[in-house]
């Protein structure tokens, strides 16, 4: 488990400019050392943000688009196509004006897709793409992403893991469906804990006043059923990128020391 680091930007159009400056250099840092990189998305307005701010990045083309695989921490279980889907924003903001290699673009299943509204045999191939991208040197069922992103929810879920719900305490399956989410739509499908922990970094997002609390929480030893965020961290490291807004409840013991 890596200890915490927080940033802190002025507000949150910086954050998603300098989170998708960082972004950029990781992916083709892993490209450099290793011919490929791996990213997971998250669905909301941060994670959307930066997409839209990485699109607007002259630098955005240093990356070798068709070198990078994309997966998805969480996605809302409706309709190919629909506009409330992840991956549709996603694309919306960024994926289509980059030439990505469609096949490393792995999309959650669509509610109309080949299990229809069945969401656990959805979630279980999810789990299967990802158990076939492992390799033997992942010693386990997901691929070792390099960036796994995660928005905020202002009740500290991250991706669809929402508090005390079946899906935050799951510990051996590494995707799963959910039903009933306090967040709209009710049915979703998710990464579990131990999947997002498979990844070299953990980003977690966090902008604006109504993500005080739930940052404070995060960082302050909250139990990982109670508030799903305490329980997101990168193997290597657990990044907290956040804007003033979000960081104003923090305890001042976390809160970066100011300049002498
Ligand atoms: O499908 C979703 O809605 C998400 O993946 C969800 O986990 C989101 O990231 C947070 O709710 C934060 O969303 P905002 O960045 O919009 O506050």
């Amino acid at each position: 488990m890596s200890t915490p680091q927080l940033v802190v930007h002025r507000d949150k159009e910086l954050m998603a400019q300098a989170a998708a400056a960082r972004l950029i250099t990781k992916v083709v840092d892993a490209q450099a050392s290793r011919g490929y990189a791996s990213v997971v998305l998250t669905g909301g307005r941060n994670g959307n943000g930066l997409l839209a701010a990485l699109a607007a990045a002259p630098a955005r083309d240093a990356i070798d688009w068709g070198r990078l695989d994309l997966w998805w921490g969480d996605e809302r279980f409706l309709p190919e196509g629909d506009p409330e889907r992840n991956v549709t924003q996603a694309r919306e903001a960024l994926l289509d004006s980059v030439p990505l290699d469609p096949k490393r673009v792995h999309a959650m299943p669509a509610s109309d897709g080949p299990w229809g509204t069945d969401v656990d045999s959805a979630a279980a191939a999810y789990a299967e793409e990802l158990a076939r991208a492992a390799g033997p040197e992942n010693h386990g069922s997901v691929p070792t992403f390099d960036v796994l992103m995660l928005g905020v929810g202002p009740d500290t879920h991250v991706a669809s893991l929402f508090p005390e719900l079946p899906a935050v305490r799951e510990t051996e399956r590494t995707v799963v469906g959910v039903r009933g989410a306090p967040k709209p739509p009710p049915t979703r499908v998710t990464l579990t804990l131990p999947a997002i922990r498979a990844a070299r970094e953990v980003w977690l997002l966090a902008a604006g006043e109504d993500k005080a609390r739930a940052v404070a929480i995060g960082l302050s030893g909250a139990g990982e059923i109670q508030a799903p965020v305490a329980g997101a961290y990168g193997r290597a490291r657990t990044l907290w990128l956040l804007d003033a807004a979000a960081a104003s409840q923090l305890p001042r013991s976390l809160y970066p020391p100011a300049s002498p």
